[in-house]
């Protein structure tokens, strides 16, 4: 066994998965087999959720009697509605209201014995929880603005019924599409850290509500899908400054600043999740006639990329640096940015779970211990 130490695990490869490929030279991710373009342009999240838990597209009556299915499972329990008001009154982050109360779901679960093993009834947890996250979500939302949550409509998307729980009115087909795109293309992503810290979770055998619970802690750090929010932050502050977007990139550089929503463990070119988010920004805003939130990410990305150096270091956009500008034109707020990545990841949180309950072995790495050998024992009263 070699001791040489990887750090953040870069390069190190913990099993097999048929979920997704990424190649990070080429700038493609694939899901089981299909292009992410392909995905994005001709079908919907239920669809890709399908593929991912079950192996193959569904066929017309199996997407169906899925999607049906997923539709019943919206609804959450008063008990978690009421945790969402208290928290809601503390003003806590919105990803930590969401990490709270997938959490509480494991109350409500109609099979509180599943074995821990058990991929089926993993897969029908997990469902669950990929139906209830947007009810939970919007309900939050609405809470904050001292609104009472709206019931889940059976008749609608997944998507679009997430944006009538949240603004109280079906949405547009434009709207609706657009949400539904960005929900495919975030569904999966290899061993990213989110999808590791609920294979490490399922690993241990502990329950599905435990590993998506870990999986949303670790996606709402701004090193991973944290990084939505901030970039429309700065954007936000590039706007309100009194500086043209290069000129304040070039500055916020100067004074060591880090770009959110640049760079990628795997990418050493453009994501090809921010090819799509970008176009979808600018076509909003050509829609609209307000095109500077894409016009200052653009300004800023070509001059990142062509005069800074940031290509030759291999740092190019990843998902997180259009999806905001998408949602913001969406009228979604800034910090929904994040909730609605995990709403969509849920699902391939859960089919990593699964896969890993397939051929199962609990996750223990090593570290270097570089601390002391033989430390001298000093009674409490004499140190
Ligand atoms: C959905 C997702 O999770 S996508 C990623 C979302 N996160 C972000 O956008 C946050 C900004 N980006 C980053 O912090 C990093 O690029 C990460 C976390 C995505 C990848 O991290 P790592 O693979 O560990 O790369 P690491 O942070 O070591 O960066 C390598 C080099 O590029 C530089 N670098 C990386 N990202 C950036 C950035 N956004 N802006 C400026 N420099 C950067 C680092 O400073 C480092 O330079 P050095 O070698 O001179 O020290
Ligand atoms: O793969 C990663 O490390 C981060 C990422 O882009 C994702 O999770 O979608």
């Amino acid at each position: 066994m070699s001791g040489e130490v990887q750090k953040g695990l870069e390069g190190v490869v913990v099993g097999e998965s048929q979920l997704s490929y990424i190649n990070g030279d080429e700038g493609r991710l694939i899901y089981r087999g299909h292009e992410i373009e392909t995905l994005a342009e001709h079908a919907t999240y239920e669809e890709v959720l399908y593929l991912l838990w079950h192996g193959s597209l569904p066929t017309e009556s199996e997407l169906a009697e899925f999607t049906a299915t997923m539709a019943e499972e919206r609804a959450v329990d008063d008990e978690v509605l009421g945790t969402l008001a208290d928290l809601a009154a503390a003003d806590e982050a919105p990803m930590a209201a969401l990490r709270t109360a997938v959490s509480m779901l494991s109350a409500s679960d109609p099979e509180p014995d599943a074995a821990p093993d058990d991929q089926a009834a993993t897969l029908r947890q997990g469902r669950r929880i990929t139906a209830k996250v947007p009810t939970i979500l919007a309900a939050y939302q609405r809470l904050r603005d001292g609104e009472e949550p709206l019931s889940p409509k059976e008749d609608l998307s997944h998507a679009g019924n997430f944006l009538y729980m949240l603004t109280g009115e079906e949405p547009d087909d434009v709207a609706e599409e657009t949400l539904d795109m960005a929900l495919i293309l975030h569904a999966d992503h290899g061993l990213n850290a989110s999808t590791f810290a609920s294979m490490v979770i399922a690993s241990t055998l502990a329950d599905t509500y435990a590993a998506v619970t870990g999986g949303v802690g670790a996606l709402s750090g701004p090193l991973h899908g944290g990084a939505n929010q901030d970039v429309m932050e700065t954007l936000l502050e590039v706007d309100d400054s009194s500086k043209d977007p290069v000129q304040w990139v070039k500055d916020a550089i100067d004074d060591g600043r880090k770009i959110p929503g640049f760079g990628h463990r795997v990418y050493n070119v453009k994501d090809p999740r921010a090819v799509i988010l970008e176009e979808k920004s600018r076509d909003l805003g050509d829609a609209s006639g307000e095109r500077k939130w894409y016009d200052h990410a653009n300004e800023i990305e070509q001059y990142l990329v062509e005069e800074a150096g940031f290509a030759e270091k291999g740092l190019a956009p990843n998902v997180d640096f259009y999806s905001g500008t998408v949602y913001y034109q969406l009228g979604i707020p800034v910090d929904m940015f994040t909730p609605i990545f995990a709403m969509s990841r849920v699902g391939g949180w859960v089919a990593h779970v699964i896969e890993q309950l397939g051929d199962n072995r609990i996750f223990r790495p090593r570290a270097k211990y570089t601390g002391a050998k033989e430390a001298e024992w000093t009674p409490v009263e004499d140190r």
